[in-house]
């Protein structure tokens, strides 16, 4: 009798991951990641957010084994990347930030040619499948030079799945999609993973992470600050939102100390505080006292970007690697 084999807890697991980019005579070094612990279960939807330079890609790229880590360990569908590196790979899929066009073969070749680098034999090739699900049939055997951004985004996709990995990590995959094929491109990734693919997705749309992912985890300054399941943390981070509109919208807006203010339009601007710290009478408290003659105002519940920008808000706790 065969026996199934045992399929992992987690996806991927980091533990102590830290990365420092080497000096050069004209740039120091650069402190990426600070000892990361990240862990994404099986099956999941797993979404990676931060802000520019918080450490995601470099995070990614160590995964991927394209950049080498200074400490810790990395285990992919329970593979360790030191140690079993070829078999951790074979578990991976990843669609890179950048579009990488093979300019000399069609859409099929590139397809055929990637599942040759990974070994899978001629009669398990999926080829025109992977290229009817990402809606490049009629472009299969076109120029890829001759495809459009999204398109040669979606044969990314469709590159990285070739050999049929368990885990798929796509890098910021929207850049650059317009909106319908980002749908398409979002609908075939839920997809496969109702079908079981553990996904892992890092983007700057804060409400496509909030839309899709079951799981987020925030990276900020190389560090993980939360990570959890996305109602949970939209649940734990207690944040509200007012919405002020000032009588006559300010030059500038107004700096309310301990409370984030972001603008909106027509003059108006939004205030966002912890239920658990503050209450809508300090705020309104808050912007009078800034100046501000209030003509109406909504509250309104927070997004993952409010709850974002309270987690890293005046967080100057923490070094910056940027001043490394
Ligand atoms: N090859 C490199 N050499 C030196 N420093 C680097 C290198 N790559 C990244 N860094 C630095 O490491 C830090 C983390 O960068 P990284 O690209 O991982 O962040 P990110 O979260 O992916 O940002 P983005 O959203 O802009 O892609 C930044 O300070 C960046 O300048």
């Amino acid at each position: 009798m065969t026996q199934t084999p045992r399929l992992p807890v987690n996806a991927i697991e980091v533990r102590g991951l830290k990365k420092t980019y080497k000096g050069s005579r004209k740039s120091p070094p650069k402190t990426a990641l600070r000892g990361v612990d990240l862990t994404v279960p099986r099956g999941s939807m797993f979404g990676l957010l931060g802000p520019n330079g918080a450490g995601k890609s470099t995070l990614i790229n160590i995964i991927a084994g394209v950049v080498n880590k200074s400490e810790g360990t990395v285990r992919i569908w329970d593979r360790d990347i030191d140690h079993e590196a070829r078999d951790a790979r074979s578990a991976l899929g990843v669609v890179p930030q950048e579009i990488v066009a093979d300019v000399f073969f069609t859409p099929r070749e590139a397809l055929e040619v990637q599942a040759g680098f990974y070994g899978v034999p001629a009669d398990e090739r999926r080829s025109d499948e992977l290229l009817a699900a990402l809606g490049l049939s009629d472009k299969a055997n076109a120029y890829v030079r001759a495809l459009s951004g999204g398109m040669k985004r979606r044969l990314m996709v469709a590159k990285a799945l070739v050999h049929n990995p368990p885990v798929l990590i796509l890098d910021e995959p929207t850049a650059g999609v317009d909106v319908e094929l980002r749908r398409q491109l979002w609908d075939y990734v839920r997809k496969i993973n109702e079908e079981g693919v553990t996904v892992i997705l890092t983007t700057h749309y804060l409400e496509e992470a909030q839309e899709l992912c079951d799981t987020i985890a925030i990276i900020n300054r190389g560090e993980v600050v939360a990570c959890e399941p996305t109602e949970q943390l939209l649940k734990r981070l207690d944040t509200r939102n007012v919405v002020v509109t000032p009588e006559t919208a300010p030059d500038t807006l107004p700096a309310l100390n301990g409370f984030i203010v972001a603008p909106r339009a027509n003059g108006a601007f939004v205030v966002t505080y912890r239920t658990g710290e503050s209450s809508v009478e300090q705020v309104l408290a808050a912007v009078r006292a800034a100046g501000v003659t209030i003509k109406d105002i909504a509250t309104e519940d927070p997004d993952l970007e409010d709850v974002f920008l309270a987690m890293t808000y005046g967080d100057t706790s923490r070094p910056d690697p940027t001043q490394d």
